[in-house]
């Protein structure tokens, strides 16, 4: 039985300066500040469990996300856990309809990702104290809107059916882990020569997986996937994302250019809101063996439905702190499943790959079974801020063996980090005059 009622809601902005070193660009995204809205949830159970939450955001702007946090609490504060999770449903149908806060969604941007943080701080406690069953899991999706595609029965159907041979896929998680390719070496911003010295260090640690960023500049492009196919070989695979640069035509010259490095997949080529630009880039690059990915920036279970209706995408990506929480996580895994497309989560920015390891660990044991072409994004940063901070082995995300979903900070770390007033910031804005 869940525990507790919910008697304190904080939220807290905490960035970290990753733009100094360029680390996180890209074509559209030339300078962020990996950033989170930091959610705590404290209930008057004797456990003295607590739940945390979080969001992703470049920095700026994490301000008015602590805001819609803030905005949506009164529909959390004083609730029961047991009530909150005995209806998940409800409760997320609650969150996201809030009849005056849904006008600046709905179930998008800021109030949106508000609700990530808040519904990723209820899975932590939640999590913390019990475990659950398909019957328990399928209860938390909300079908509203995707319920031509995927039915409740048909969700606990796909949950049930994978019952078989779960002990084998757990047991093989446990000793393989979870496949994951590397971002860490190709950011814009970075120059040649650490891109070739990242790209050594990941080849001595065992990556065959690799994504560079490309789309400001074609000739650059040219000059550093070569590079970097030239390095890994033409067996190890490439992935490039360019991060919504291009128009629809220009994203298929542009990657027709590119082709010769061979790329797995080309990721969001234009804008994240173009479903059927996505399906005629994907129709483009097919006889090019480019397959299309795209998912960080998709607003909701919606898009997606229609991103596989459209067959517009050939890789998804979902977000753990965009989309709202498991609950919608779970609606679209279920969705890939049924219209056979591989889920390769996004993952880095702050916390992304703590959290993305629970949901794409379980596609495999319960929803897709299958590790066919499909692998999970790792970023090499900022680990270092968390409790349970991720385990990565040859090149494999191991699972997490800590209760709860891995998304408790370190305390001295969310001092430190604290947006304006924390150490780092104060200096930071004292060399910077401010
Ligand atoms: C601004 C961010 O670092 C993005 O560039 C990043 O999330 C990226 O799109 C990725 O796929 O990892
Ligand atoms: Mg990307």
């Amino acid at each position: 039985m869940a525990r507790g009622r919910v008697t304190r809601l904080t939220a807290c902005d905490v960035r970290f300066p990753t733009s100094l070193g360029a680390h996180g660009s890209d074509a559209m995204h030339t300078d962020p500040d990996y950033s989170t809205a930091y959610v705590t949830l404290e209930t008057d159970a004797e456990d003295g469990l607590k739940g945390y939450g979080i969001t992703f955001t470049l920095g700026k702007g994490t301000e008015v996300v602590v805001c819609a946090v803030n905005a949506l609490a009164p529909h959390v504060l004083n609730k029961d856990l047991g009530d909150i999770v005995g209806d998940f449903r409800g409760f997320y149908r609650q969150l996201t309809s809030d009849s005056q806060l849904r006008w600046i969604g709905p179930e998008k941007g800021v109030v949106h990702l508000a609700t990530a943080a808040i519904l990723n701080a209820v899975w932590d406690l939640w999590a913390k104290q019990e475990g659950k069953d398909p019957r328990t899991l399928s209860s938390c999706i909300d079908f509203r809107y995707i319920s031509d595609v995927l039915t409740e029965e048909e969700a606990c159907e796909i949950l049930q059916k994978n019952q078989a041979g779960k002990k084998e896929r757990e047991a093989q998680m446990l000793t393989q882990g979870y496949p994951a390719y590397t971002t860490s070496c190709a950011w814009l911003g970075y120059s040649d020569d650490r891109l070739k010295q990242l790209c050594t260090e990941a080849l001595k640690g065992g990556w065959t997986r690799f994504k560079v960023k490309v789309g400001a500049d074609m000739q650059d492009d040219v000059r550093r996937c070569g590079l970097i196919r030239d390095m890994i070989g033409p067996e190890k695979t490439l992935m490039m994302d360019a991060n919504q640069r291009w128009d629809v035509p220009e994203a298929v010259e542009w990657m027709a250019r590119l082709a010769e490095f061979k790329p797995l997949w080309i990721e969001e080529p234009t804008s994240p809101d173009d479903i059927l630009g996505h399906a005629a880039i994907s129709r483009a690059l097919a006889p090019l063996g480019i397959g299309v990915a795209t998912g960080e920036q998709c607003h909701n279970r919606v898009i997606f439905k229609q991103l596989l209706q459209a067959r517009a995408l050939q890789f998804l990506q979902i977000d753990s702190c965009r989309l709202g929480s498991v609950n919608e996580n779970l609606s679209v895994l279920l969705m890939a499943k049924k219209f056979g497309i591989p889920v390769c989560p996004h993952a880095g920015g702050v916390g992304l790959c703590e959290l993305v390891q629970h949901l794409i660990i379980f596609d495999f044991i319960s929803v897709s079974a299958s590790l066919e072409n499909r692998m999970c994004e790792y970023v090499d940063h900022l680990h270092e801020h968390f409790k349970y901070p991720v385990l990565i082995q040859k090149a494999c995300y191991l699972p997490p063996k800590d209760a709860g979903y891995s998304t408790e900070m370190k305390e001295e770390s969310v001092k430190k980090y604290q947006y304006p007033d924390g150490d780092v910031w104060r200096k930071l804005l004292a060399a910077q005059g401010k």
